[in-house]
């Protein structure tokens, strides 16, 4: 679970102080989907970094399974990131040197894990999403849909309690844009909690809860949520 009290981001350059974020209180329960919605330039991104560790906020609480993230050192912090959230991107961000097995691999070599026990994930991650057979390609011999299942596949093999995807469907056409999002949703059903910035509506309804960022302001929209099915 994660719980955000009174959180708030303000970037700050010797001329201009930005208010990326008020502050705000929400509260993620394990197995939510959360759409984030909002215009451009109005602290999705924010949001997301923040919540995945990659950038801290500059006042408030952030409790992440029961750590209070602001109290944790860099390394303390690096460690909490690896092991309890993956993430997914609109341009994919795989290794173009590498093969699938390697990309998917990735992460899992800053765990301690044996070869024989990061292999079984790395299978087990590809396996999941559909392309246990292309482990020998490279990313720019798949289509846009499979590059984005590689690295929804890269970022399971370590078994997050939270995927965040910062629009994960922004690069694809609608029908591998429709195969993704099945995807994480059958992943969702599997227990995973998923928080996704999108501007697709459609997909945004299709989450269990849809929160709007609006100049900074975040709040809950309600919406009758679709059967995740
Ligand atoms: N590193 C930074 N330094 C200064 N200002 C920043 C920084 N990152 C973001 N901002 C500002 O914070 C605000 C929110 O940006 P953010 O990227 O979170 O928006 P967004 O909703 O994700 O936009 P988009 O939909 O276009 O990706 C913007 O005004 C942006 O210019």
């Amino acid at each position: 679970m994660l719980r955000m009290s009174k959180l708030a981001k303000t970037y700050r350059t010797d001329t201009v102080k930005t208010r990326a974020l008020c502050p705000f209180d929400l509260e993620v329960k394990q197995g939510e989907f959360v759409a984030v919605v909002g215009p451009s330039g109005s602290g999705k991104t924010t949001f997301l970094n923040i919540t995945g560790l990659l950038e801290n906020a500059s006042e408030g609480e952030y409790w992440l399974d029961g750590l209070e993230v602001s109290t944790l050192g860099d390394k303390a912090k690096s460690r909490l990131r690896n092991e309890k959230i993956g993430f997914i991107f609109q341009s994919f961000n795989l290794i173009p040197e590498l093969n699938i097995y390697d990309n998917v691999e990735m992460p899992l070599r800053y765990r301690k894990l044996s070869t024989v026990q990061r292999k079984q994930r790395v299978e087990e991650a590809l396996e999941q999403v559909g392309l246990a057979s292309r482990q020998k390609h490279f990313p720019a011999q798949l289509s846009g849909g499979q590059q984005q299942r590689v690295a929804i596949a890269r970022a399971l093999a370590g078994s997050p309690a939270f995927l965040l995807a910062d629009e994960p469907t922004g690069n694809l056409d609608s029908k591998m844009a429709d195969g993704v999002m099945s995807l994480l949703k059958e992943i969702n059903k599997q227990g995973t909690t998923i928080i996704m910035v999108t501007h697709d509506l459609d997909q945004a309804t299709q989450a269990s809860r849809i929160i709007e960022v609006k100049d900074g302001v975040i709040s809950e929209v309600e919406h009758c949520a679709q059967e995740i099915a």
